[in-house]
């Protein structure tokens, strides 16, 4: 990337958002990272102010990946390279909670991980540079703060009528593919979570890692397994409510791209994620291995 063209803003689609609306595409670049490439070339498009938005597609365009075979860390280390500081990813969820409908949308603050060990879930393993990243508020408490109310306003203007949203809501990440069982579902609803993905984590805490603000706009597709009386989910149900709110997050980043892209160009309010990495490794420079430092100062200065 030419560095006057940084783009600062990154978008990650899940489920049946495969691409962006209403933006006009530059470019579609493809970025080689030592932890491999992204699920899919980089879509750069300008907003009509001419700020640059970079788009990645977690599954493939045409839905390829599984939830475990994403390329988190290709997919994070590629828009950081780029010069992004703040990500809006979307995904599709479950919801746990009777009050939070299929349609609605979520902003969650807490993550609950039910993943199975199968995902790389750091930079930082078999480096010989030891790193803990802070990850007790796994979203970026500010970006949230940022978005909600925009988030909340557009979907009152939504031409089919007004969308809910929920904010301050706990989100299980399983490892998937298969869904959960009736049992399973109960559990998570007795562990405090209140919808349910395949796809937080380690996407938020490969985030981090690269010191970049990640805020989760979740739409909601189905009620999951737990209810009594009720089927549990399909595939089927999840796709009739998808194409309903893809459009919606498409409106929704249309209406929000612009204004995140701005508050992170004045580089004033989100300031509680970036240097968070700076203290976070134990292992002295001395030690670390050159080959170490190298890799990983493709994501983070302080190893170059
Ligand atoms: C298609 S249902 C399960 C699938 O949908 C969600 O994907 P994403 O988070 O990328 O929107 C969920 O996490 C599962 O991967
Ligand atoms: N019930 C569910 N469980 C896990 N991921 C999902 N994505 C959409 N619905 C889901």
């Amino acid at each position: 990337m030419d560095p006057n063209e940084t783009v600062l803003v990154g978008c990650i689609g899940g489920s049946g958002l495969y691409h962006l609306d209403n933006l006009t595409v530059v470019k579609k670049i493809h970025v080689n990272t030592p932890w491999g490439e992204p699920s899919s070339p980089i879509t750069i498009s300008s907003l009509p102010s001419g700020a640059l938005i970079a788009f990645i597609s977690r599954h493939g365009p045409h839905h390829t990946i599984t939830p475990s075979e994403v390329p988190n860390r290709a997919n994070i280390a590629a828009l950081k390279s780029i010069g992004v500081q703040a990500i809006v990813a979307f995904s599709a969820v479950g919801s746990l909670r009777e009050e939070i409908a299929p349609g609605d949308f979520i902003i969650p603050d807490q993550v609950i991980d039910r993943t199975k060990s199968l995902r790389e879930d750091t930079f930082f393993r078999n480096e010989g540079v030891v790193v803990h990243s802070m990850f007790g508020d796994p979203f970026s408490n500010k970006l949230n703060a940022f978005v909600a109310p925009r988030v909340q306003k557009i979907l009152e203007e939504q031409h089919d009528g007004p969308v809910k949203l929920h904010t301050g809501k706990t989100v299980i990440c399983m490892e998937g593919p298969a869904f959960s069982t009736r049992a399973e579902s109960l559990m998570y609803r007795q562990f405090g979570g209140d919808i349910i993905n395949m796809s937080v984590v380690p996407e938020s805490k490969l985030a981090r890692e690269c010191e970049i603000d990640y805020t989760l706009i979740c739409t909601s597709t189905d009620y999951d397994a737990w209810r009594v009386g009720h089927a549990p989910v399909t595939v089927e149900e999840v796709v009739k409510t998808l194409h309903t709110n893809a459009g919606n997050a498409r409106a929704v980043a249309a209406g929000l791209l612009q204004d995140v892209h701005d508050v992170v160009a004045e580089g004033k309010v989100l300031d509680e994620i970036k240097g968070c990495m700076r203290f976070a490794c134990v292992t002295r420079s001395d030690v670390q291995p050159e080959a170490a430092k190298k890799k990983l100062s493709f994501i983070l200065p302080y190893f170059a």
